[in-house]
């Protein structure tokens, strides 16, 4: 196959969406069938990165070998469904927890959140769960959620020991995901969440939300503390109280 053919191939499958001055290179849908252990299915997938505002498809092929993204981090959507025109689709933000979704680690929820809202959607009929790459340790990056684990076994709670590595208490920002999701849907969703700022950042997007339903769950000895403390200091409400 010569390079004329692989860029056709290509051109199909990335779109541009504007973001601020520059732009997003969305690749995707790509079929990704899924076997977990309660679950098997078949996700569309997509991926993105910034790009500057001028590339087209053929400069962003051009320009990946230079680029060292496996030094970076890329975040990606699992779409399932109708996701563009189902009535009221369930959206999660989820922030990438290397230590919770990949290791299964018992200090938070989120490998339980990761695992439970795929199942949701899944069992709704339409969605798309975003994963959200440069998120970690609520944006203080994974290296730095080492520390702040350091000072948590020392009875820190996981606010103060944010703090006290000189971070606020969550640095997420959300908007690329709230760009991609723009481009994939134009209609209301539903969040998947238990934090009211995930939902606050959708509205502020100017994107409008059915509400939010709670995902609690995958509670045990080792992540209570933590979990407490995302009510008690996070606004994170255990009820769904912060509905809108
Ligand atoms: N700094 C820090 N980050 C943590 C700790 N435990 C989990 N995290 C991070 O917290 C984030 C949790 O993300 P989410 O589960 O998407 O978000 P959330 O704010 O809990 O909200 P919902 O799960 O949607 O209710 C991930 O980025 C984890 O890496 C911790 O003790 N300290």
């Amino acid at each position: 196959m010569n390079t004329k053919q692989t860029l056709h191939i290509l051109q199909k499958k990335i779109q541009f969406t504007p973001m601020h001055n520059e732009q997003l290179a969305i690749v995707g849908p790509v079929k990704l069938p899924v076997v977990q252990r309660e679950l098997e299915a078949t996700f569309q997938w997509y991926s993105w990165m910034r790009m500057p505002k001028h590339f087209t498809a053929e400069d962003v092929i051009d320009a990946l070998p230079a680029m060292e993204l496996a030094q970076q981090q890329q975040s990606s959507v699992l779409v399932y469904g109708d996701f563009e025109a189902a009535s009221n689709p369930l959206v999660r933000f989820h922030s990438i927890c290397h230590t919770g979704d990949i290791f299964g680690s018992q200090r938070c929820d989120c490998g339980f959140q990761l695992h439970e809202s795929m199942k949701m959607i899944v069992e709704h009929g339409a969605g798309a769960i975003f994963y959200i790459a440069n998120h970690e340790g609520r944006g203080i990056g994974l290296f730095s959620k080492s520390l702040a684990y350091v000072l948590q076994q020392e009875g820190f709670d996981t606010v103060e020991a944010n703090e006290a590595l000189g971070f606020d208490d969550d640095t997420r920002d959300y908007s690329e995901a709230l760009t991609v999701l723009q481009a994939l849907r134009q209609q209301p969703v539903t969040l998947i969440t238990n934090n009211p700022k995930k939902l606050a950042a959708l509205q502020a997007a100017g994107l409008s939300a059915h509400g939010h339903v709670p995902l609690w769950g995958g509670v045990t000895e080792t992540n209570r503390f933590y979990l407490e403390t995302k009510i008690a200091k996070s606004g994170h409400a255990r009820d769904g109280s912060w509905m809108v």
